[in-house]
């Protein structure tokens, strides 16, 4: 698809979103962009804001205020553009369990408009290690098995931007691994990724960006290693520290409370 983007402006460009859920504003005043070849996670305590933010950009919810461009696409002008721009990685639930993996990705493929041959299932299947479960039920996979197929139909149609909520919530260190592989692999392709997680390693290990958001707004931008730096000599990360050594964890606890959220 030939788009108003070239390969060195943001696919994703979020400003000044606001989201309210009736009186409550669950995200305030957020900004941020990802460039192709990036993987950016936004890293919250819960109920910090992240999956509204991320339903905005999914298109689910209606933001209140702010711009969010796609591939250059302007939600307000142009949503079936910016919908043809991203892959959304959905959550096992989303498949009807009783139809078998070629048929899914069949009919996602048909809903994207991409013709698949025989031959290109087998080829997409040996690619996530499925090649023997063509006629198995989506849901006698294991939780690993689904997220490959998952992962697979989002980028289906080669969106220039993947979003993922919690991609690897309830995976195995095996399975963990090798989706975050899978992930630097998209991101090596040109793939934008925004991803949403809880894990402190996920973010140092597989994410160039991350933000980190509490109470609806973003507190911090930068790399992983950037982000310990220029907060490692706070006293409330200081205070965080239990080995002597601050992690990425640490600064996020100091900058966000130790305090549980309700
Ligand atoms: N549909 C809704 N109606 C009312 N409030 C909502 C709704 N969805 C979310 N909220 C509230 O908005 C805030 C942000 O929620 P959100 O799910 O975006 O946070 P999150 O960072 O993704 O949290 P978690 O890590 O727990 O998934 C929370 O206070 C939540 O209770």
């Amino acid at each position: 698809m030939n788009t108003p983007t070239s390969q060195y402006q943001p696919v994703l460009r979020v400003e000044n979103l606001d989201v309210r859920y009736g009186s409550f504003q669950a995200v305030k005043n957020v900004s941020f962009y990802v460039h192709p070849g990036e993987i950016f996670g936004l890293l919250g305590p819960n109920g910090a804001g992240k999956t509204s933010t991320l339903s905005a950009v999914e298109g689910l919810l209606k933001p209140d205020s702010g711009t969010i461009r796609v591939a250059g696409y302007d939600y307000r002008k142009q949503p079936l553009h910016v919908r043809a721009s991203m892959g959304v990685q959905l959550q096992s639930t989303s498949f009807q369990p009783e139809l078998t993996v070629s048929e899914i990705i069949q009919l996602y493929a048909g809903i994207y408009g991409i013709p698949l041959t025989p031959e290109k299932i087998v080829a997409i299947l040996a690619g996530i290690k499925l090649e023997d479960s063509a006629n198995k039920r989506f849901g006698q996979l294991s939780g690993g098995q689904q997220q490959r197929v998952s992962l697979v139909i989002a980028t289906i149609h080669h969106p220039p931007l993947v979003l993922m909520d919690e991609p690897t919530t309830g995976l195995d260190p095996q399975s963990r691994r090798q989706l975050w592989e899978r992930i630097e692999s998209m991101r090596d392709k040109g793939h934008a990724i925004l991803l949403t997680t809880h894990s402190m390693e996920e973010a140092e290990s597989v994410c160039d960006r991350i933000a980190i958001i509490d109470h609806g707004q973003i507190i911090t931008t930068d790399s992983p290693q950037a982000i310990i730096d220029s907060n490692r000599d706070k006293p409330e990360v200081i205070r965080a520290s239990r080995r002597g050594k601050i992690t990425l964890e640490d600064v996020f606890i100091g900058l966000t409370g130790a305090a549980v959220r309700s």
